[in-house]
């Protein structure tokens, strides 16, 4: 449903997206991350036509990017502020918005009950949005982001500020309506551990261009694969480094200090092709530190979460090999 075929956008001299290229399936959502700089709002913006890419195209449902008025009309967008009105009750701010869509009264007025019972915010109906809590205002934006019944819809830091059973709540009423609607989701988020739960599938953006992209359990098999973590001593980080700069099969070490004595070490390999290859690369580092004299307070190749991968990939302290 959702096509982006090597955008690329330069604010002046300054290249903001270098080439970014993805896909998005009916009912599927999409996790898209980055450190601030990354990208992620220049490439939204471009999406939801509010800026035009200096190259390259995307499409919705087969609808060019050079079609933004059509484009509008079946993608749904919650922005970071909600640009709800105080005054109005929930049922009052859903028929409003539904009649700006062209819709007649009574039937603004039905599909404003059915989007709050939707959002399970029925109970709330006709209170003001004035006493809404943060949570109650995250689904009624929602709501109104779904008014037109969009293919796409557009969500930046939906949870921010959510206690973590409203963030939870929240993640499952987006998850429900991917399925039940088909809705195409694209959610912009710094909370790793949720993304990794509720998104299908992710793009990581590093300075502009994707450092990973596929599905969530793709890209953590990935890293599962090519990755390392290890504890040691702080005394010991710069020999480590030293030590696994030094062999040919280490491609990126990115150290953390995790105290004020240890340090972790994520440790890159060559993606090398095939079982024993990859148990070879990993052995041939531990022989290497252990020969060194380091000691390896812990090992780790299983336990990547996606927030590790997040890290490695976008961060600026790594030392390239
Ligand atoms: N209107 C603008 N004019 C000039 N440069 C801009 C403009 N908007 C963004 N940039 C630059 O483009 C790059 C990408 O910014 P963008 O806001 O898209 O990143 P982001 O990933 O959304 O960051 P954040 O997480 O902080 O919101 C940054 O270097 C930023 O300084």
């Amino acid at each position: 449903m959702l096509v982006a075929e090597d955008l690329r956008k330069s604010y002046g001299d300054n290249p903001a997206l270098k080439g970014l290229s993805f896909s998005l399936r009916p009912g599927r959502i999409l996790g898209f991350l980055g450190p601030n700089g990354a990208g992620k709002t220049t490439a939204i913006r471009i999406l939801t036509t509010v800026l035009k890419p200096s190259a390259g195209g995307f499409s919705v449902n087969g609808i060019g990017h050079d079609d933004p008025t059509r484009i509008r009309k079946i993608i749904g967008v919650l922005p970071e502020s909600q640009g709800l009105i105080e005054g109005m009750t929930g049922a009052e701010t859903l028929t409003y918005f539904g009649r700006l869509y062209g819709q007649r009264a009574s039937e603004a007025r039905r599909r404003a009950a059915g989007l709050l019972r939707e959002v399970g915010l029925e109970n709330r109906a006709n209170s003001l949005v004035s006493t809404y809590s943060r949570g109650m205002r995250q689904r009624l934006g929602i709501a109104r982001a779904l008014i037109n019944e969009p293919a796409l819809l557009f969500l930046d830091e939906p949870t921010l500020g959510l206690d973590p059973k409203g963030q939870r709540g929240l993640l499952l009423l987006l998850k429900d309506i991917a399925r039940r609607h088909g809705t195409g989701i694209i959610l912009c988020s710094h909370l790793l551990s949720e993304i990794e739960e509720v998104c299908d599938d992710v793009v990581i953006l590093r300075s502009g261009g994707i450092v990973a992209s596929g599905t969530v359990s793709e890209v953590l098999q990935n890293a599962r694969h090519n990755n390392v973590q290890l504890r040691i001593p702080a005394d010991f980080v710069e020999r480590a480094t030293e030590t696994l700069g030094a062999l040919p099969g280490v491609r990126q070490i990115s150290r953390r200090g995790t105290g004020e004595s240890l340090y972790r070490l994520d440790v890159e390999l060559e993606d090398v092709a095939g079982r024993q290859a990859k148990a070879d690369l990993r052995n041939g580092m531990l022989s290497a530190l252990i020969e060194a004299r380091i000691p390896i307070l812990n090992y780790d190749a299983a336990g990547v979460s996606l927030q590790d991968v997040f890290l490695q990939l976008t961060d600026e302290e790594q030392v390239e090999t």
